[in-house]
């Protein structure tokens, strides 16, 4: 059996035929040779909830800064609606899915994450435990995975690419997949960048062709290879077939990055 995660984003995640579509891709996927895990993000329906309080999104370098009004919002959010709404669609198309975030079985153990600047209650992921991952495939379940992680009892806010990274090098996974609102990595005319290293990567940061959300995507990328990931893939939504052939690789779209 073959391991793959995917890490499904917010962006995505609100465009509800797609977000059908993307089910449907996985549900087929786990009646044949593989094992997925999916790991989703939310950012979007967080604004979106978070539009609810009277507090505004902020965002340094694409992570949100999460104060404790904002942190009830994320994980309700996160590991409520959107946990459950792809349980449900996965469900909905033949696949057995159990929903959990980092908090179970503490699949994702955090600490605060110190830097130049104050983000609150973002954590870094500082252990992962993919036991109740392997467990559930052994099972026949397929795990959607909330970034939301625990630590000293604290819930932590975690980006939802670091958390699938993290969980993608611990279960040393042969295939990882980011699936996001855009078709790839873009250069400055737009156009998909097919194959993209690590030097590129951190020229085109540097001037600001890679911006925001695709930060993090990006740089987590290029930390699970550093770590061992062989085949990571930032790619956005075609069609359930199309996202099947990439799985078997027979094609590739998006971005590669090596
Ligand atoms: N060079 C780039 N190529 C593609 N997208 C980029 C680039 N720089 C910034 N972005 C932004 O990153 C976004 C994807 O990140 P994000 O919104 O966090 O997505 P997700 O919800 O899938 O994690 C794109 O919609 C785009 O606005
Ligand atoms: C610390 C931090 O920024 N956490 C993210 C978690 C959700 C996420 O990453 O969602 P996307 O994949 O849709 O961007 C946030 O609060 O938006």
């Amino acid at each position: 059996m073959k391991k793959v995660v995917v890490k499904i984003g917010g962006s995505l995640a609100i465009d509800e035929a797609k977000l059908l579509d993307f089910t449907r891709a996985i549900a087929m996927l786990t009646a044949q040779d593989f094992q997925v895990a999916v790991v989703h993000g939310g950012g979007k329906d967080i604004n979106e909830n978070i539009a609810l309080l009277s507090e505004e999104p902020r965002f340094i370098e694409g992570l949100r800064v999460t104060t404790p009004g904002i942190m009830k919002m994320v994980e309700m959010t996160l590991s409520g609606h959107v946990n459950k709404k792809l349980v449900r669609m996965l469900e909905n198309n033949g696949a057995s899915a159990i929903g959990i975030s980092g908090v179970d079985g503490k699949l994702f153990e955090a600490k605060k994450r110190e830097g130049k600047v104050d983000l609150g209650q973002v954590g870094n992921i500082e252990k992962v435990n993919p036991k109740i991952v392997t467990d559930l495939w052994n099972a026949g379940w397929t795990p959607v995975v909330s970034p939301i992680s625990i630590g000293e009892g604290v819930a932590w806010n975690i980006n939802a690419d670091t958390a699938a990274s993290e969980l993608a090098v611990a279960l040393k996974a042969d295939k990882f997949l980011l699936v996001s609102d855009v078709p790839g990595v873009l250069d400055k005319e737009k156009n998909v960048i097919s194959n993209l290293s690590e030097e590129k990567v951190e020229e085109l940061i540097a001037d600001g062709t890679i911006s925001g959300g695709m930060i993090p995507k990006v740089k987590e990328s290029f930390r699970a290879i550093q770590r061992g990931l062989g085949e990571i893939h930032i790619l956005g939504w075609k069609d359930a077939e199309t996202f099947a052939k990439q799985i078997h690789g027979e094609l590739n779209y998006g971005t590669i990055l090596a």
